[in-house]
């Protein structure tokens, strides 16, 4: 709800300015798509940004597990935005064709920074338990320090694939906002802020966009000290 509310300040503060969003998938955004849709679908203009995704895993928009139709049913059904400033990874194409059309697609429309990687405005990340973020996993390092824009991943257990952001674009970022909520994140998430045990092991922990900041629940939170 915090984030809701910030993220429509956030846009209002920048009257007339056309605003790079990249969505996080997975559990996490499903309440904050529900927030923005029941509480805000009036009140943010809604035409002034351009929505992409952090990661896509590569399955049709139908399939349950698509970062883009869950956002679509939660949120985009229900809000007022232009079809063309929603700007999907197609999970249902060849990954590694997509990859590079995704690529080629944030180039076009995201603006670069002065060392040439595309700067979105704003990129929302989740969490997962195992300390991933977007699709970059724990021991995928080299998806940090890719000089791609995208690159294609494989989910350590499941062996799903997924297209995902590299981290040079997500430190890239004007800002950064990471949102974490549940008890079962509560471990790493007291590691990653504290810099403890094995922090240094989740991807999450290497996110340094100028401005990156957490928003956490209570359970989440419970481990913080
Ligand atoms: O697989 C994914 O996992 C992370 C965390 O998801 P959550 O279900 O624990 O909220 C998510 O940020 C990412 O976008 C998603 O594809």
């Amino acid at each position: 709800a915090a984030f809701a509310a910030d993220f429509a300040a956030w846009v209002d503060a920048q009257p007339g300015v056309t605003l790079t969003v990249a969505l996080s998938g997975g559990s996490t955004p499903k309440r904050l798509f529900e927030l923005w849709a029941d509480q805000f679908s009036d009140k943010i203009d809604w035409s002034r940004i351009e929505f992409f995704w952090g990661d896509e895993r590569c399955v049709p928009p139908e399939d349950a597990e698509s970062n883009y139709g869950v956002a679509k049913e939660l949120l985009f059904d229900r809000i007022s935005i232009p079809g063309e400033n929603i700007h999907r990874v197609k999970g249902e194409a060849s990954p590694e064709q997509e990859c590079n059309r995704y690529e080629q697609e944030i180039q076009r429309i995201v603006p670069a920074d002065r060392d040439g990687n595309p700067q979105f405005d704003l990129i929302i990340l989740g969490m997962g338990d195992d300390g991933h973020t977007a699709s970059i996993f724990p021991h995928q390092n080299e998806f940090l320090k890719s000089p791609k824009v995208c690159e294609v991943a494989t989910h350590p257990q499941s062996g799903q694939q997924r297209v995902t952001l590299t981290g040079r674009v997500l430190d890239a970022a004007k800002k950064v906002t990471v949102l974490v909520t549940g008890a079962g994140k509560a471990d790493v998430l007291a590691e990653v802020i504290n810099k403890q045990g094995a922090f240094a092991d989740y991807p999450v922990s290497h996110v340094d966009a100028e401005d990156t900041c957490f928003y956490v629940d209570q359970a989440a939170a419970a481990k913080l000290s």
